[in-house]
């Protein structure tokens, strides 16, 4: 075809591997995927039964798998516009298909050099260094394997972020005068300290000023938004990042607030926490309050988040080439493709061994 574009050059990696949380698809892998997760993390007995009772209420199939299996859809139609030809491969930490497994096929194949998507967009142990730990466990000395940036405030989430305000706004009565409230998972206070890349509230403030000043740009109205936090575990005693969204939505409701948009942006699917703890539990905490209440879409499989995803690695491949390529962001700075050894540290087991990261 004269006049296309030529096709963007992925090397040195030779696939590209979807690496994410993992779920349970039936009512018998509630348990085992419950003890994969918490395995040696000191959640409270009571908390585990009533996490299992959140998957019971959608008979035990969380919908994160699939929304995996789509978002490599979308990934491959995205590659084949583009002519790229790597294979895209896929493993979870928690949950069958396994991050091991996956790698060890991608080896058998004769793969050597892996680019991994994280489907987590922020620092922190949970979501950054956790992650590279199981890829470190899984990739034994064959492969090599590297990462995306951080890309919460790449513009390709920004601006799904943006686009799921807008149509979650429509969906209010048209007199109301919504506030935003931005959601995210809590996570214990000192892994907030302890994350690295800037931080990981840091990171949510950010995205928060940056998807509000294009929502005012572009409906032209101006809105208060505030970060609040939900699916806190863990023992009482121990400090997390409040305030938790039905908490804020009561004080709320008391000053006088008549409705709300939920903006999930720590989340880049509507899975358990987005369709439980957003959808079921903070929606009946709205309806009792009687306050207006629409939850804004995560980004999924959003045209400009998975163009987003692919500008990323065509980005990292040049990087990895020694090249110096633009890193473009909406708001705040690149991120790294590397952590520092002491970044979102482990603080159960701080000499831990982990991928994409500089070397001490
Ligand atoms: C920051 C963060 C993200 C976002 C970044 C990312 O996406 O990775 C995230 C995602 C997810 N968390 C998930 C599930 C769970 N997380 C748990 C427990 C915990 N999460 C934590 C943090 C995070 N979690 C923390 C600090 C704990 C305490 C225990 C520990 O320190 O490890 C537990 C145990 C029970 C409970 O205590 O809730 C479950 C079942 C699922 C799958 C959902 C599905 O099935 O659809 C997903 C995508
Ligand atoms: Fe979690």
């Amino acid at each position: 075809m004269s006049g296309s574009a030529a096709v963007p050059d992925l090397s040195p990696y030779d696939a590209v591997l979807l690496v994410s949380f993992g779920g349970p698809e039936a009512a018998a892998d509630v348990v085992p995927f419950l003890r994969n997760v918490t395995r040696g993390r000191g959640i409270p007995d009571e908390r585990l039964a009533e996490v299992g009772e959140h998957y019971s209420l959608f008979g035990g199939r969380s919908p994160i798998n699939d929304q995996c299996r789509a978002l490599l859809a979308a990934l491959s139609a995205e590659f084949d516009r583009r002519g790229i030809s790597l294979p895209l491969a896929w493993g979870n930490r928690n949950w069958d298909p396994y991050l091991t497994d996956a790698v060890a096929e991608l080896e058998a194949a004769g793969h050597r050099r892996v680019l991994a998507v994280i489907t987590s967009a922020y620092p922190s142990y949970s979501s950054c260094r956790q992650y590279r730990e199981n890829l470190y466990d899984a990739a034994g000395t064959k492969i090599t394997i590297d990462r995306l940036r951080h890309y919460a405030n790449h513009p390709g989430f920004v601006e799904a972020s943006v686009d799921a305000v807008i149509e979650a706004l429509g969906r209010l009565d048209e007199t109301a005068d919504p506030q935003l409230i931005f959601v995210t998972h809590s996570i214990p206070t000192a892994m907030a300290e302890a994350s690295g890349d800037g931080g990981y509230e840091e990171w949510h403030r950010t995205v928060l000023a940056e998807v509000t000043r294009r929502v005012e740009q572009r409906t032209g109205r101006s809105f208060t938004a505030e970060l609040t936090y939900c699916s806190r575990s863990g023992p009482p005693s121990q400090p997390w990042l409040e305030p938790d969204i039905n908490d804020r939505l009561t004080e709320l409701a008391g000053q006088g607030v008549t409705s709300v948009v939920a903006v999930p942006i720590g989340f880049i699917s509507d899975h358990m926490e987005v369709i439980y703890d957003l959808d079921t539990e903070a929606a009946a905490t709205a309806e009792k309050l009687g306050l207006g209440f629409a939850r804004a879409a995560t980004a999924g499989v959003h045209a400009a988040f998975v163009a987003g995803l692919v500008d990323l690695m065509v980005e990292r491949a040049a990087a990895a080439r020694g090249e110096d390529p633009d890193r473009p962001v909406a708001a705040g700075h690149p991120g790294w493709y590397e952590c520092p050894v002491d970044c979102c540290r482990n603080l159960r087991e701080p000499g831990r061994p982990a991928l994409c990261q500089e070397r001490a």
